[in-house]
């Protein structure tokens, strides 16, 4: 825990350096403000002597000098609060901003399986309510402390100057309250953690209710989800509560500290006053100072708790920037050659998670499969067989534990990312669309595509009429996650926009599968024309649309069974022809 906490402090001080300007400047205006907040007091002393000692007329003849230093010294005072509060602002908020990008280039970066092992709800969470105090933070921490101390400081040096023995008893009186803030501030770092975490899980909560409304409805399970985000608001209320209950504490102690400096103003300095070693006016002063000692002691006081809330923010968002992506382009990659399209499998042994030791739990135990270029493969066998797994190692969104996979000879973990996801185009059954219209969606698969361009693999895909069809045509938007179109109809723009990428290797996964039989036969042709000299891997649980695929595959237990035509398979009576026949039969009944 103390070996971490030096590198996060250095990775926060990171996001200083290209503001070092305004930082700086920040803070000498900070400073500034602190020297005239001082230097008041002193002032008043100074006129209330001269007009004790000196009477009336001396003051009168320097009043212009007076206000003119008076003057000058808002001016300066006022200069120095705009920048502080606007330019001080903007650096928090820049370094905020900046934070955020990181957190999303990171996440970025990472594989399938960290997104298999972090929910969405808490990675959200993470990048907005993490990151919200950062900014506050980042900009009144530094100058608080600095000015704060300053002041601090400076106003005990001349309470001390003025009357050491009444300096001496508040340094007590201030030294043991400090200790007892420092333990409640412990308290609060593991409070303010702890909450954190609690809204995260009201994060993914909601994500998780939201997101599935159309489950929960079907099942109407309202009651169920309102339990369930009912207990995790009750802990993060509970955890506020901590959270409040720790900082009560905090600012009462703070408060009975001003009180307890007053108390012995008050008193010991009413009893040196009385006891001739203490003037009228040094009392009145130093009163003044008490004020400029306890204020921003105060102010320090409220930063910590600012300070622990940022300090809880940054860890969890520096979890995520330390944590090193499974997946990445190894050293050396160099771009991936597609000449042909030769994909191979050999002796492939994958698991997801942690059971790579123990291999009779392996998803693929040995998968052996060599894959013809601009030939079409389907994938068929049993559920859970490891099919999908298949196509997943394929683009390399994970990495097998043993043996490879490659691609015209070239392993697909010595490639670069960036070119093996282009070269290899998937259709799966889930469609997401994104947030946006039709066009903007096909040409997700080529951003820098013409219009004409997105009208053309429009056409390929059977999906131009339809949107011809439509009001706004391809300026039509699609609603969230394409809400307003039919499963069919999102599958042809998830098509269309594959063909914008036209890549060289083609992944069906189960394309067709949620379709109905009208839908399906339009989709079946699109991908049959997507499919066209390139080489296709094609997971289907209806037989009926990949028996003229080139070679038929059947994968059980994460290896491979049967490999034939249609027709070979069928003569050989194994799995593929008892699967044929339940299918049939069943299709018949
Ligand atoms: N992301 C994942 N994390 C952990 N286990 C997984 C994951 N995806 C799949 N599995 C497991 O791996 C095994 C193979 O799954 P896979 O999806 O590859 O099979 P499949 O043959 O495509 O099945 P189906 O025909 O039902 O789609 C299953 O036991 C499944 O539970």
């Amino acid at each position: 825990m103390s070996s971490h906490r030096p590198t996060l402090f250095r990775s926060f001080l990171e996001y200083y350096r290209p503001h070092w300007a305004l930082f700086w400047g920040d803070t000498a205006c900070a400073i500034v403000q602190a020297g005239t907040e001082l230097a008041f007091p002193v002032i008043l002393r100074g006129l209330a002597d001269g007009l004790f000692s000196d009477g009336s007329e001396a003051i009168l003849s320097n009043l212009w000098w007076i206000c003119l230093g008076l003057v000058f010294m808002y001016a300066v005072r006022y200069g120095c609060r705009y920048f502080v509060s606007c330019w001080g602002h903007i650096m928090g908020a820049r370094m905020e901003s900046a934070m955020r990008r990181d957190l999303f280039d990171q996440y970025e970066r990472f594989s399938f399986s960290y997104f298999d092992r972090h929910n969405t709800g808490d990675l959200m969470s993470r990048l907005v309510s993490d990151l919200f105090d950062i900014a506050e933070a980042a900009h009144h921490l530094p100058e608080a402390i600095i000015v704060c101390t300053i002041e601090v400081v400076g106003a005990f040096v001349v309470m001390f100057l003025i009357n050491w023995q009444l300096a001496l008893a508040m340094a007590v009186v201030t030294a043991v309250l400090g200790y007892w803030c420092l333990r409640v501030n412990r308290r609060m770092k593991r409070i303010f953690t702890e909450n954190r975490e609690r809204i995260s899980d009201v994060n993914s909560q909601l994500e998780d209710s939201l997101g599935g409304a159309r489950v929960v409805k079907s099942f109407a399970n309202e009651d169920l989800e309102r339990a369930k985000f009912g207990r995790s608001n009750d802990a993060y209320l509970g955890s506020k509560e901590a959270m409040y209950r720790a900082m009560g504490s905090y600012q009462a102690a703070a408060a009975l500290l001003t009180g307890a400096l007053y108390t012995i103003i008050i008193v010991f300095g009413g009893y040196l006053v009385a006891a001739g070693s203490m003037t009228v006016t040094d009392l009145a002063t130093y009163a003044l100072y008490v004020s400029l000692f306890t204020t921003p002691l105060q102010t320090l006081i409220d930063f910590t708790e600012m300070f622990q809330k940022a300090r809880a923010g940054f860890k969890r968002f520096d979890e995520v920037l330390t944590t090193k992506p499974d997946i990445a382009d190894a050293p050396h990659a160099k771009p991936l050659e597609v000449t042909r399209g030769h994909v191979r499998y050999s002796d492939v042994w994958f698991s997801y998670g942690d059971d790579v030791q123990d291999t009779h739990k392996a998803v693929l135990q040995g998968f052996d499969l060599d894959i013809e270029p601009g030939r079409t493969y389907a994938l068929v066998g049993p559920s859970g067989g490891g099919k999908s797994t298949t196509c997943a190692l394929l683009p390399r969104f994970y990495d097998v534990d043993r043996g490879s996979v490659t691609i015209d000879g070239q392993d697909v973990r010595d490639v670069q990312l960036g070119s093996l996801h282009r070269a290899v185009g998937l259709v799966q059954q889930d469609v997401y669309l994104f947030n946006g219209t039709i066009a903007d969606n096909i040409s997700y698969g080529r951003p820098d595509a013409t219009f004409e361009e997105v009208v053309e693999a429009a056409r390929k895909a059977n999906i131009h009429d339809f949107v011809c069809g439509l009001p706004d045509g391809y300026e039509t938007e699609v609603g969230e996650r394409g809400g307003h179109l039919s499963g069919g109809q999102k599958q042809r723009i998830a098509i269309a926009r594959v063909f914008l990428k036209d890549p060289q290797i083609l992944v069906l996964d189960e394309a067709t599968s949620a379709l109905d039989n009208e839908s399906e036969h339009a989709v079946q042709e699109s991908l049959a024309r997507l499919a066209e000299g390139r080489t296709t891997l094609v997971i289907a649980h209806r037989l009926s649309t990949i028996k003229d695929a080139d070679v038929i595959v059947t994968v059980d237990g994460g290896r491979v069974a049967e490999v034939g035509t249609h027709d070979e398979l069928l003569a050989r009576g194994g799995t593929y022809a008892r699967y044929y026949r339940m299918q049939f039969e069943g299709d018949r009944g």
